[in-house]
């Protein structure tokens, strides 16, 4: 023990305060660190039914116990092993399994420990987290949908327990970034489905930037509004939209005009404590800290460019004809000025530049960013393999590959020097686009009840209608969104009376041949 804290003197003295506060448990960890904090959730009547409702996780565990059981006080320890490799941003497998753990032995419980038949401590329940939030469990009840867990007495046989139930071969001692147990196959539409997620880590990620950077300035406000008004009228999550929507609404409160002005009393300086940086675009839930669908096998190598690539593709699925000029407008004036990378905003504006006509289709629009996307791809494919920084377990490729849209594709055709070329059918690209990032997207959505009927277009009305809703959007909000969407929606009727006499200019022929 002296040792230890030997060691944390020397490295105190030798890198000084903020270093060893923020390295701190990091070092804490590779001495071992003798209280780390708990991987399982503790649960409550209070937080029960929403914790499970929004977790991503497609399954779910739940240890029912008592404080005061010895038997449950030594099995903690076990439990605690597996739920490490499920929960957590240090997770080997996030979002997969969501432990959780119930205490029976606290008054405020009883009704939920009851209402799940706890018969024992420890007594461990399987099953989907919605079937947690919305049921119950009772031992005989034919064809439930929540199972006992009957052999979990050790670390080891609880995770080959799950194993053998989801065909998996997760081990106690995965690393975070092992590559095995990744779903790689790029052909399984499957993948999509809770790109949502990382969809919302991404809108996070992109306002946590703007505030930390300070990006915020009076040449960059306007773009930042258009880009809000297209999420509060058209990002895949409800939770997203509202919070862009009360940004909006607050807007002027939060970044006055002259707030980059030094001789300001609304300067920066003294905004720099205030609660920009605790606002949560996409709820409280967000940011989770890790990704899922945009995960990488190495560190690094995806996660929010990724997830940023699935916002804007998810985007553009969504629009009205009428609006998809004004979305590109908007998401490229967003790249320029607020990603941070710089050749890629440097690379996109480029591309944004060379449009000449406007867009009058939402399907021209979403073509051309799968297109902008592709030439990303192509061109990352070279610079990756020649210098070996790409993710060796998802290398670039122009997508979608044709295990993943066969229709996509026109027969391979000879061409006269014998070579082959690849031929897009754009109207399948197109459908399937829509598709795979319109519904798909938010099909497994824990929220999707709350998305209204498609999870897409008519959702709006949707949030809006339901006043029964418990969670339904504040008066506030809703206006805003309202205001948005009118604002997108308005443009989009002038714009499509502007277009009227106007004869079609696009020239979807020049997708083809990417
Ligand atoms: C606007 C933008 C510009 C960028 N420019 C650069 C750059 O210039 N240089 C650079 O080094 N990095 C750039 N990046 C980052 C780079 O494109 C990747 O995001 C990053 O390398 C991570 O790659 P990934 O394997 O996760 O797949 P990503 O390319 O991020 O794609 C994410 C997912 O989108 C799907 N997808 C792939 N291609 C398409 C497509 N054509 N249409 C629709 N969906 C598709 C796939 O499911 C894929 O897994 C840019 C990112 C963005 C958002």
């Amino acid at each position: 023990m002296s040792s230890i804290l030997l060691l944390l003197l020397l490295l105190y003295f030798s890198f000084g305060v903020s270093s060893i506060s923020i390295g701190s448990r990091s070092i804490l960890r590779s001495l071992g660190d003798p209280d780390p904090p708990d991987a399982a959730v503790d649960l409550n009547i209070t937080n029960f039914d929403k914790v499970l409702r929004d977790s991503p996780a497609s399954f779910a565990v739940v240890e029912f116990f008592a404080h005061w059981c010895p038997a449950c006080r030594n099995y903690k320890p076990h439990y605690e092993r597996v739920a490490r490799v499920f929960n957590g941003p240090d997770a080997a497998h996030p979002g997969i399994v969501l432990m959780a753990r119930v205490d029976c032995a606290l008054k405020i419980n009883t009704k939920l420990c009851d209402r799940f038949s706890v018969g024992h401590y420890p007594m461990l329940l399987w099953g989907a987290p919605s079937k947690f939030s919305s049921g119950g469990w009772e031992p005989n009840k034919e064809k439930s949908e929540i199972h006992a867990i009957d052999d979990g007495r050790t670390s080891e046989r609880l995770l080959s327990w799950i194993n053998k139930k989801i065909g998996s071969s997760y081990g106690l001692d995965d690393e975070k970034y092992e590559n095995e147990h990744l779903p790689l196959n790029a052909s399984d539409p499957g993948q999509i489905l809770r790109a949502l997620y990382d969809v919302e880590e991404a809108t996070w990620s992109s306002f946590d930037i703007i505030f930390e950077h300070k990006m915020i300035k009076s040449e960059t406000r306007a773009p930042l509004i258009r880009f809000l008004q297209l999420l509060a009228a058209h990002h895949p999550s409800r939770r997203c939209r509202k919070g862009s929507a009360e940004i909006l609404m607050n807007f002027d409160d939060l970044w006055p005009s002259d707030l980059w002005s030094p001789y300001s009393e609304n300067s920066a300086i003294s905004h720099e404590n205030n609660s920009l940086k605790s606002f949560h675009i996409c709820g409280k839930e967000v940011p989770r800290g890790y990704w899922i669908f945009c995960r990488g096998s190495k560190n690094d190598t995806r996660g929010f460019s990724c997830g940023l690539w699935i916002l804007l593709h998810s985007l553009s699925v969504r629009l009205e004809d009428g609006e998809s000029h004004l979305a590109f407008t908007a998401i490229c004036d967003f790249i320029h000025n607020f990603f941070i990378c710089e050749e890629c905003r440097k690379h996109f504006y480029d591309m944004c530049s060379t449009v000449s006509r406007p867009f009058n289709k939402t399907s021209d629009f979403v073509l051309w960013l799968w297109e902008a996307h592709n030439k990303v791809n192509k061109r990352l494919k070279k610079e990756e393999a020649s210098m070996g920084t790409g993710d060796p377990k998802f290398p670039k490729m122009i997508w979608p590959p044709k295990q993943l849209c066969p229709s996509c594709y026109h027969p391979i055709r000879k061409k006269d020097d014998g070579t082959s070329q690849t031929e897009w059918n754009l109207d399948e690209v197109s459908k399937f686009l829509v598709g795979y990032y319109g519904n798909m997207l938010v099909s497994s959505y824990k929220d999707k009840v709350l998305l209204g009927l498609n999870g897409s277009k008519n959702s709006l009305v949707d949030d809006m209608v339901a006043s029964t809703n418990a969670v339904a959007v504040p008066v506030g909000a809703a206006l805003a969104i309202a205001v948005a969407s009118c604002a997108f929606g308005a443009l989009a009727w002038f714009w499509r009376s502007h277009q009227k006499n106007r004869k079609y200019l696009h020239q979807p022929h020049l997708l083809k041949n990417i």
